[in-house]
């Protein structure tokens, strides 16, 4: 023996109002999408049968309902029992239980929405030259079907709401008003409120007939203005007809957060979905806002997100390459304004092109990186230098840039965000590019040795700087370089740096800290190095001062200038050779005058 469920409504309202739908504002969607299909439905065996949704508000009706009117192809006694009767039943479905084309409805459900803010629904209708049929649904789960005496003038249908206690504010003109014209002001249906008109007609996209382009760039401009609140940068036109999607992308003008969320504005047959919809666009794209319309993308039940299916994901690449395309075009023709765009948007566009080459090539021939020798373009240097040499991090181009340069070394500064990745993927992307990273051990390799009497000469002198230096950490070393005017080079890689400060955090930290820091230390012990240079004067006559006390000052005051110089924080021992260094070479140096 086999049984029909049943329902009880008032679950299934509280289902719907706490976790279906965000908010109760969706029961005017819903009540107009109704109107539209049915409008669109009698129009399919009438098409010039006229097209008319009413509001018509508390104030006017004057007992407290909200009624909406609308032209649409109404409903029999038979379908009354049959749709509005049965949760989940739906007219918009063919016969495999497809929702059908034309048709905004198909899950049987939105009329339930309206529980959220009315206790009571009525739904007087008729179709054709049927009796005209009231069906009354209650809160509670009861509802009552009657074939009242009075006919309607003609078929349609008028839904009536009889709000719910302390639910009344959302049937007031106003906020139906407002709503009706989020929802639907670009629907293809004229719906009044009162006695006012909410639908506009043309979505922002498509152009009134005859209208410039200035005209139209200044009408999207002002749309992004009160949709986003920003002015665009550009506009570009999207389409992904697999998806049925129209629409426009608004350019950012401002730098965005790549790790914001993306949100756009989607309609569905020209009915508002959500203002807030994800994942429209690849992650990439979070420079734009877009404003676009599908016919074809699936909504989730509450109709406030796009069902993630591969259909989204097909139109996710197809408007991603529409973007690429857009970006490609402003390099070929507009380089000035793609510059603008960079400075703009680089991050965003960097963080793409560590996975993307077309816009990693972008980047190798438009955006200036930082370099020993000016700012350039990747591809300008490899033209001018050949090799691609570069330092991954900000702290290595500020030690090396000038010396790299006196050694007749360009050298690209990699080290701002995502860009020593970049650097690395390079060559997969251009062509007969060869990127080399150039490390502080690299460049005192290429620095020049003494010759054995010069180092010789030195060899008591080292000895002492080391043991000055030794407090401070530092390995020191004496080389011939350019240029002369800079006595002292502090050189630090990075994996010494972490070494070193991973050491410094081990020391303070407790037993079961150090352990576990223990474990990403390397032990290697690359101290950072101090490289006194032969060819600068002072640094000389430091060397040949013979009086210890004043080498040791000078090997001090040499250190710590080094070190401001490569721009590295002052340790406390640092600090106080600072202090000493400075003290006692003013004492001497007074005391010489009296
Ligand atoms: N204004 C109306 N005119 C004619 N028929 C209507 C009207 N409103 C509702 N109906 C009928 O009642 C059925 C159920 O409506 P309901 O809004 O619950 O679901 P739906 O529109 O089919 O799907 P969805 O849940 O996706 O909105 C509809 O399929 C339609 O046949």
């Amino acid at each position: 023996m086999s049984f029909t469920f049943r329902v009880d409504l008032r679950g299934i309202v509280d289902l719907l109002s706490h976790h279906l739908y965000a908010t109760p504002r969706v029961y005017v969607r819903e009540l107009m999408q109704n109107a539209v299909d049915a409008i669109t439905a009698r129009r399919l065996g009438e098409p010039r049968a006229a097209g008319d949704i009413w509001f018509e508000p508390p104030e006017r009706t004057g007992d407290g309902t909200l009624r909406v009117h609308d032209t649409g192809i109404g409903l029999t006694e038979a379908q009354v029992h049959d749709l509005l009767a049965t949760i989940g039943r739906s007219s918009k479905r063919d016969d495999l239980g497809f929702a059908r084309h034309e048709f905004l409805g198909q899950f049987g459900i939105g009329l339930l929405s309206c529980f959220m803010v009315a206790d009571e629904i009525r739904v007087v209708t008729r179709c054709g030259d049927e009796p005209t049929v009231l069906w009354t649904g209650f809160g509670d789960g009861r509802y009552a079907v009657e074939l009242p005496a009075e006919q309607r003038a003609a078929p349609g249908t008028t839904v009536t709401l009889v709000p719910r206690r302390g639910e009344e504010h959302w049937l007031a003109e106003r906020t139906v008003r407002e709503l009706a014209t989020l929802y639907g002001s670009m629907l293809p249906i004229g719906v009044r409120v009162g006695a006012g008109t909410v639908t506009t007609g043309l979505p922002p996209w498509e152009s009134p007939p005859g209208e410039s382009p200035a005209a139209r760039w200044a009408r999207l401009a002002g749309y992004a203005q009160e949709a986003f609140g920003f002015t665009p940068f550009d506009v570009v036109e999207l389409a992904a007809p697999e998806g049925g999607v129209r629409g426009v992308a608004f350019v950012l003008p401002a730098p965005a957060n790549p790790a914001m969320r993306v949100a756009h504005r989607v309609y569905l047959k020209q009915m508002l979905l959500a203002e807030d919809v994800e994942g429209l666009l690849p992650p990439w794209a979070f420079f734009v806002r877009c404003v676009v319309d599908t016919t074809e993308l699936r909504p989730t039940a509450s109709r406030e997100a796009l069902y993630d299916d591969s259909l989204l994901e097909q139109v996710r690449e197809t408007l991603g390459s529409g973007l690429r395309r857009w970006l490609a075009g402003l390099a070929a023709t507009d380089p000035s304004r793609l510059s603008t765009f960079l400075q703009t948007h680089h991050l965003g566009v960097k963080a793409l092109a560590v996975h993307d080459d077309e816009m990693l090539r972008l980047i190798h021939e438009c955006w200036p990186f930082e370099t020993n020798v000016g700012p350039l373009t990747l591809a300008e240097f490899h033209d001018r230098y050949g090799v691609v040499r570069y330092t991954s991090s900000v702290d290595e181009f500020r030690q090396m840039s000038s010396v790299a340069a006196a050694q007749g070394i360009p050298l690209v500064n990699a080290g701002y965000v995502y860009e020593a990745s970049l650097l690395q993927r390079l060559p997969a992307a251009a062509e007969d590019v060869v990127v080399e990273v150039l490390t502080p051990a690299d460049l005192s390799m290429r620095l020049e040795h003494l010759s054995a009497e010069e180092s010789a000469a030195i060899r008591p002198f080292l000895a002492l700087a080391q043991r000055v230096l030794d407090r401070q950490g530092v390995e020191v070393s004496v080389r011939a370089f350019d240029p002369p005017s800079l006595p002292a080079l502090y050189l630090l890689d990075g994996e010494a740096a972490f070494q070193g400060d991973l050491r410094r955090v081990q020391a303070d930290a407790d037993e079961l800290w150090a352990s576990l820091l223990g474990a990403v230390a390397t032990g290697r012990d690359e101290r950072p190095r101090l490289v006194l240079n032969h060819r600068n004067p002072l640094a000389r006559e430091a060397m040949n001062a013979g009086d210890e006390q004043l080498t040791t000052y000078a090997i001090e005051g040499l250190f710590t200038q080094a070190l401001l110089l490569a721009r590295q924080p002052l340790t406390p021992a640092a600090t106080a050779a600072f202090n000493q260094s400075l003290l006692g070479l003013l004492r001497i140096a007074l005391e010489g005058r009296s």
